[in-house]
């Protein structure tokens, strides 16, 4: 191409007043701007026309000139596009934060990978139950040639989920074209669209051909009712948004879900756990709000289970909001970075229905301000005195104004003895030492071991902001250290106790745990010669068969033997023997589930070990109560010697 033509083809320059050339054709810029916009401009211009007798000026100004046009093209189309949408279009938007995010981005991801040609997609790895869902018969590929387990194996094994990216997408639903659009939220977006939000928000634009937003209401729906149906069964657990997470405190993240648990792998009295289940079950039922409006009493629920730790209080919470089908919105008050302002914003964004977990609400140091505590006449700091037996399942201990009851009438002054002063000082510092952030500044002058007054958290328990319909769960270990005002009627409205396990509870773990239907396998163990020689799995075979010295045989072939010949009368017959052996109320449900665990598939193997655990076990609890003695004796001589 002979570009000196090309140049001599374009229109001449035009000439000013003092012959000075002007701009003159569409092509032709003055080098001026040419050379603010490159940088050595003119140098480049001269050597290629000295060179190459070539006028690059052309060049670059057809090149800045498709620049405008494509610009402006894009400009137009987007006023087109955007002037298209407010007349023909309708428009829903999502926010990440909402669950319908979550959802709907599952429900595109499974409905696309089939169908989609989509060239640009979001890979995501899958983690915790859903991940799970993954698990077929073929993972047994995840067992290495000694028939132990590999993760990396096994996970490697699962397909990431594959979601839609950001940018532009459209889908079919029922007969109607949808876009999709995912983008960030911008600024000002963020401000109107999601206060309270993460800082890395997402937005989901969902469009459709019409003046009416019904088709995607319609697929919404959709995709709700496709969402729960695939989350059925498994119970979701939200706990408050880490702060450096979350933009502003007080927003709840989902943390995890898991497998719901049956109702009756919680073995506890059945007289309580059927009270528990019909109150909550009464409080649920549709017609309950408008009962309690009628009445005017808020329309809340609330719970305290307490008992020694193992004995399953998490457990029923859990069971609970399984055959409830709620979510578990879990809160530790022993959270340091946790403010009042905080709390009062987790409770104000709890959903219609749900179960709040507040655990070990004993530990949070929650002590009331003497100058508060309208309780205590003298003004001083005290709790109540009040035994585990006289709260266990007593509705009526705690007097409907708080105050306690004629049975448990507050200790003197004079009765308070140096021990008791010793655990209050023990209780106190206890939080703090774990990083508790209390003090009188931090709460209104109440003393608590984290951000929380106890008048905090009541004010968000059952403040006038607070929301109705939740279920609150507290849990404790000691119910004696909480304060009458937190578990006053209203507050707490029925009481379960949690023993140590009684030979009928044993009963039911032992026939619960070899009755199950499905037994996990055991490892076909073989470490050592057996790989190294190479014949793993024919050496894992030979092993089953082996028995060990004491008689009892090992391996997979030989505990499924235990239980496959084992039929149900003979269960009951060998329950009913090993709950024999075991003493009443000295073990948890936990200690006596985890020697069952040791022996899953051996239900006469834990027969036998029984005797010898019993001993064991109680001989460790003598040394821990021992230990504990001795812990609490230094405390009283620290404080006899500080003079208290
Ligand atoms: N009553 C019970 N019935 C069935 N299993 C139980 C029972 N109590 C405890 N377990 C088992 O023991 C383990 C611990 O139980 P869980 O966490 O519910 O106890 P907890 O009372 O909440 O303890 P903590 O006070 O320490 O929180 C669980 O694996 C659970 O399955």
């Amino acid at each position: 191409m002979d570009f000196r033509k090309l140049a001599k083809a374009m229109p001449p320059p035009m000439v000013g007043v003092n012959n000075t050339e002007l701009p003159g054709g569409l092509t032709d810029l003055p080098p001026n701007i040419l050379e603010a916009l490159i940088p050595g401009y003119s140098i480049i211009s001269r050597y290629a026309s000295a060179y190459f007798g070539l006028d690059i000026s052309i060049f670059v100004s057809i090149g800045i000139i498709c620049f405008a046009i494509s610009k402006g093209g894009q400009y137009l189309y987007a006023q087109l596009e955007r002037v298209f949408n407010s007349l023909f279009m309708s428009s829903v938007y999502i926010d990440e934060h909402d669950d319908l995010f979550d959802m709907v981005m599952g429900w595109l991801s499974a409905h696309q990978t089939s169908t989609s040609r989509n060239r640009k997609m979001r890979a995501k790895t899958q983690r915790g139950a859903k991940a799970d869902d993954a698990y077929d018969e073929a993972a047994d590929d995840a067992l290495d040639d000694n028939g132990m387990f590999n993760f990396n194996k096994w996970s490697a094994r699962t397909p990431p989920r594959f979601e839609p990216y950001y940018g532009r997408q459209f889908v079919w639903h029922n007969g109607n074209i949808f876009w999709f659009r995912r983008s960030k939220l911008n600024e000002g977006q963020r401000v109107q669209v999601s206060f309270g939000n993460q800082a890395e928000d997402d937005l989901i634009q969902l469009d459709c051909i019409g003046r009416s937003i019904d088709p995607i209401k319609d697929l919404l729906r959709t995709v709700r009712v496709w969402s729960l149906t695939r989350t059925s069964g498994t119970t979701t657990i939200r706990h408050p948004t880490p702060k450096d997470r979350a933009r502003f405190g007080g927003t709840w993240s989902k943390t995890s879900f898991r497998p719901s648990r049956p109702m009756d792998t919680v073995i506890l009295d059945a007289e309580q756990k059927s009270m528990i289940i019909n109150d909550m079950n009464e409080y649920l039922h549709p017609a309950s709000p408008k009962w309690y409006a009628t009445r005017g009493i808020p329309y809340r629920r609330g719970y305290l289970f307490h008992g020694p730790p193992g004995t399953g209080k998490t457990s029923l919470s859990f069971a609970l909001a399984g055959i409830f089908g709620l979510e578990i919105y879990a809160i530790s008050l022993q959270e340091p970075t946790m403010t009042e302002g905080d709390l009062m914003q987790l409770f104000n964004g709890l959903p219609r229905r749900c179960i709040v977990l507040l655990e070990d609400v004993d530990a949070a140091g929650l002590i009331r301000d003497g100058a508060s505590d309208e309780k205590n006449a003298d003004g001083k700091k005290k709790r109540q005195g009040k035994g585990k037996s006289e709260i266990a399942g007593d509705d009526e201990a705690v007097k409907k104004d708080g105050k306690p009851g004629p049975d448990e009438v507050p200790k003197k002054e004079e009765e308070y003895t140096l021990k008791d002063l010793a655990k209050e000082l023990k209780a106190v510092s206890a939080p703090a030492n774990r990083g508790g952030r209390g003090g009188p500044n931090a709460n209104n002058g109440t003393q608590a071991g984290t951000g929380i007054s106890l008048s905090g958290l009541l004010n968000a328990i059952d403040g006038v902001a607070t929301h109705e319909g939740r279920v609150l769960i507290m849990t404790t270990n000691h119910p004696e250290n909480l304060d009458p005002a937190l578990i006053r009627p209203g507050r707490v409205d029925r009481k379960v106790e949690f023993r140590l396990a009684m030979k009928e509870q044993v009963r039911e773990l032992f026939t619960r745990m070899y009755a199950a239907s499905e037994q996990t396998p055991e490892p076909k163990l073989s470490i050592g010669g057996a790989a190294a020689n190479g014949s793993a799995k024919k050496a894992a075979v030979t092993e089953k068969k082996t028995a060990e010295p004491n008689g009892h045989p090992k391996g997979i072939d030989a505990s499924q033997d235990q239980l496959s010949s084992l039929s149900r009368p003979e269960l009951e017959e060998l329950a009913a023997e090993f709950a024999s052996h075991v003493p009443d109320n000295t073990f948890t449900p936990a200690e006596v589930q985890n020697l069952l665990m040791r022996h899953k598939t051996e239900p006469r193997t834990a027969l036998a070990k029984l005797e010898n655990w019993v001993k064991e076990t109680l001989e460790e609890k003598e040394k821990q109560e021992s230990a504990k003695d001795d812990g609490d004796q230094d405390v009283d001589a620290g404080a006899e010697g500080r003079g208290v």
